[in-house]
């Protein structure tokens, strides 16, 4: 959410454009990336003096063994600077657990009561500072209403480390997320390294949750409302430069120096050397946060920024607001950190959290390669086809650190694909989520090679893993295979990028297919750099190996992989099929097109069925669809007509693309029903229009979709649940904050389910039946989680 450009945007509106320009778009002066550089001005205070050398430090606790389970053991510089080291014992990242806090309140009792206490430095042995409290701990207490005093310790707790009067020092390197960074917003000087892999954010609110250690009101006093209410709002994370840009940070510094530079500012902060900074402001923010119009246009624009983006949906963002504007009018005394306990014991109760914490679980536990072997060390990807699909197969593959060979017939269809590269990697640049270098990084990985370049065998020999991403025709595809089995070393793995042929007929044994254990499905969404979930599909020969390495690379490329099996559709638009005969047989009813897109976004979809089809294409969905009907899905493809989409794909219309499907589009976001489509629709539908409730338009399509999906599990196409889950919140949106069907059916009921589905069967048809694993759980009562 670009919460601040808005803000300006409609201030600029009202005759300030002037003001703004002279204030609010100057540059702010960034810190220089790492400590040898900020040494070179000593002078300034950024540049803190040189350290005592941590080999200086002298035992604060001498034993010879640990003394503390979570913490190194703590060390006392000559100096008086305690450097205090999470360490979660094996595990990649260090929480706040609730026996963490409690070691920590015990670790300081025995530290604050040493008069050699002069400064402390808290930093980690880890890749990672902090990245939360601990989300398993807070799912595990059943009565949400015991977090409160939970949390009241823990503020206690950081209350008396600063009545203590010593000056903390947090010194990050990687990941400060949640209460790791609230942690660091107590302190009184925040360094970072300018490593990639450092990041702060409070990504609460994704959780359902909202910064409850006093993140809510130090962050705002510390950046002000409108970032804060950015990075609280919005949960995303910000690098290094941004954090020093917005005065999250005070000083960032290169990963060798932050222990050295954190000890010495810790010890200027003491002698006086280094001053705390003071939270600035720039005249345009003082405008806009501390003036009662500015007050009122910022909340207004807040608040409608929060309500188009949740549909009212989740509860977080609204409690975020309540305790920012608390804390506002309740600025001294601790009433205001009270407030927003009880609000973060409150979200915690909900069942969005409880949905959203799953879908966090379901995407850690999607991190894990199922296979039994490790995967094919991949140096070199091989990209087939330079469309949109292989572009972004490219592009997401370049990005993280691959060497990449873009192939396709000729040198234009070539430079298409490199341009979409370089186009989408100038936008990131631009928004400053990419470096110049990085960039320059990114565009030398990639190599274009048009068909028939005397190179092309060369650079082949060496390839690891092949990616086709060609027109869906299974003659091309094996025709392919045999080019790239000729071309390439014995262990290079092949993945097809088909959504409707089996895998199976693709790999099947022949002239053309010569190693099919190499050849493995990897299915993914278009458009593949933003699109999350990426689907793997072994044949019944692949290898362990071939699928342990596209899993690897999958995730590797950012993608949440899931296994699905070799059928029709394979998972998600397997789903999807159910859905678009429903959306077909609700039209032919006479439901309103926008009627059927407003019910879903109700339920939570991103966008209606209708929008989502001219969005996808027409013709992609009445392919998608006509193929899934003639495949074995039975009568789970019955009762609506098909010849909905079939007709329009005849008249050109095929969606946004065209700038004719269902809507008419005139501008980027100018969208009506044309006459045409009116007239075209009663004609369809003989002139019916149906005024149907809209929980009924809901649960019609929704009904479809999560039978499909529980079907799917019966079926054994997907795994189980969590995959099931994530397959469909990534795959095609559904609702997040119900957590994807299983999750859905869990909170509904799975016999309630069951009952709606048998009165529409009764009514509407055979399609409604719901699958035996339904009726199974609903006789028992069992949930699918647990
Ligand atoms: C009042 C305060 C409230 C809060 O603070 S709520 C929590 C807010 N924090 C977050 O939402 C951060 C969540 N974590 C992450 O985004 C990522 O993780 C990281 C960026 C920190 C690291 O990513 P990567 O390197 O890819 O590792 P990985 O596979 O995601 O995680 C490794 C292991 O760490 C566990 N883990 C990560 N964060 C937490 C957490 N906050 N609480 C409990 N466990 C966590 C995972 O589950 C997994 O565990 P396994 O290895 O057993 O699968």
């Amino acid at each position: 959410m670009m919460l601040n450009r808005a803000l300006r945007k409609t201030l600029a509106s009202q005759q300030t454009r002037s003001i703004l320009r002279q204030t609010g778009l100057r540059p702010v002066r960034l810190i220089a990336p790492s400590f040898s550089t900020a040494a070179q001005t000593s002078s300034s205070s950024l540049a803190p003096p040189r350290a005592s050398s941590a080999s200086e430090s002298t035992p604060f606790v001498s034993t010879p063994s640990r003394k503390y389970e979570y913490f190194t053991n703590v060390e006392l510089t000559p100096s008086g600077v305690a450097v205090i080291k999470f360490d979660n014992p094996n595990k990649k990242v260090n929480t706040l657990s609730f026996s963490v806090m409690r070691e920590a309140r015990t670790l300081w009792d025995e530290l604050a009561s040493d008069p050699a206490l002069k400064s402390v430095v808290f930093t980690s042995t880890k890749d990672c500072f902090i990245a939360g409290a601990d989300i398993f701990d807070i799912s595990s207490v059943k009565n949400k209403e015991e977090l409160v005093p939970v949390i009241e310790e823990a503020l206690m707790f950081f209350l008396k480390m600063k009545e203590r009067g010593v000056p903390m020092v947090a010194a990050i390197h990687g990941p400060a997320l949640g209460g790791g960074l609230e942690w660091a917003l107590w302190c009184d000087y925040r360094i970072c390294t300018d490593s990639p892999s450092t990041k702060l954010g409070l990504p609460e609110v994704k959780l359902g949750l909202l910064p409850g250690f006093g993140g809510t009101q130090n962050l705002t006093s510390l950046v002000g409302v409108q970032k804060a209410m950015d990075m609280m709002l919005t949960g995303k994370d910000v690098r290094h430069d941004k954090a020093k840009k917005i005065g999250l940070v005070d000083l960032v510094v290169a990963p060798q120096s932050l222990e050295s530079v954190a000890i010495a500012t810790a010890e200027g902060l003491v002698n006086g050397t280094i001053k705390k900074k003071q939270p600035k402001k720039s005249f345009m923010d003082k405008m806009i946060e501390d003036t009662p119009p500015g007050q009122y246009l910022m909340w207004k624009k807040i608040q409608e920024m929060v309500d188009k983006n949740t549909g009212g949906n989740y509860p977080a963002p609204y409690a975020i607001i309540d305790c920012v504007k608390y804390g506002l009018s309740h600025s001294s005394g601790l009433d205001k950190y009270k407030h927003e306990r009880e609000q973060f014991a409150k979200l915690a109760a909900t069942k969005e959290s409880e949905a959203l914490i799953g879908i966090f679980d379901a995407m850690t536990q999607q991190k894990k390669n199922p296979s039994k072997v490790d995967p094919l060390p991949v140096r070199k990807v091989a990209v087939m086809g330079a469309g949109l699909m292989g572009a972004g197969i490219a592009q997401v593959t370049a990005e993280k650190g691959y060497e990449v060979l873009l192939k396709d017939r000729d040198d234009a269809a070539c430079g298409r694909g490199i341009t979409y590269m370089t186009e989408n990697w100038e936008k990131k640049l631009k928004r400053k989520r990419m470096t110049k270098h990085q960039f320059d990084i990114n565009t030398s990985r990639v190599i274009p090679l048009a068909d028939g370049t005397s190179s092309v065998k060369r650079h082949f020999a060496s390839a690891d893993l092949v990616i086709e991403a060609v027109f869906e025709n299974l003659e091309l595809k094996r025709q392919i295979i045999q080019q790239v089995e000729e071309m390439t070393p014995d262990h290079c793995v092949f993945a097809t990028n088909t959504s409707a042929i089996p895998i199976a007929s693709i790999a099947a044994p022949g002239p053309e297919v010569k190693r099919p254990q190499n050849i493995v499905g990897m299915h993914y969404f278009s458009p593949v750099p933003s699109m999350p979930l990426l689907e793997i599909i072994p044949h019944e020969g692949t290898s362990d190996e071939a699928l342990a390495t596209a899993f690897a690379v999958g995730t590797k490329q950012g993608k949440t992989c899931i296994v699905v099996k070799d059928v029709p559709g394979f998972y998600v638009n397997r789903c999807l099929g159910p859905i678009l005969v429903e959306v077909s047989a609700l039209v032919k009813e006479g439901v309103p097109l926008e009627t059927l897109d407003k019910a879903m976004k109700k339920f939570g979809m991103p966008v209606g069925p209708i929008t989502l089809i001219d969005e996808v294409g027409v013709d992609v969905a009445s392919k998608v669809s006509t193929f899934l009907a003639s495949a074995d899905l039975g009568k789970r493809m019955g009762g609506g007509d098909l010849s909905l989409m079939t007709n329009m794909v005849e008249k050109g219309w095929t969606g946004r693309k065209s700038k004719q499907g269902f809507f008419t589009y005139s501008g980027k976001k100018d969208k009506k029903i044309g006459p045409q489509v009116t007239a075209y629709l009663k004609e369809f539908t003989g002139g019916k229009v149906s005024n149907m409730s809209e929980v009924d338009i809901q649960d019609r399509i929704a009904t479809r979709l999560v039978n499909e999906a529980a079907k799917c599990l019966e079926d054994e196409i997907i795994e189980n649940p969590v995959a099931g889950d994530i397959g469909l919140v990534f795959g095609i949106g559904f609702a997040p904050f119900k957590g994807g069907p299983f999750r859905y059916l869990d909170a509904v009921g799975v016999g309630q389910y069951v009952d709606r589905m048998n009165g529409f069967a009764d009514t509407l048809g055979e399609q409604f039946e719901p699958c035996q694993l339904l009726k199974d759980y609903a006789a028992s009562g069992k949930k699918f989680h647990g």
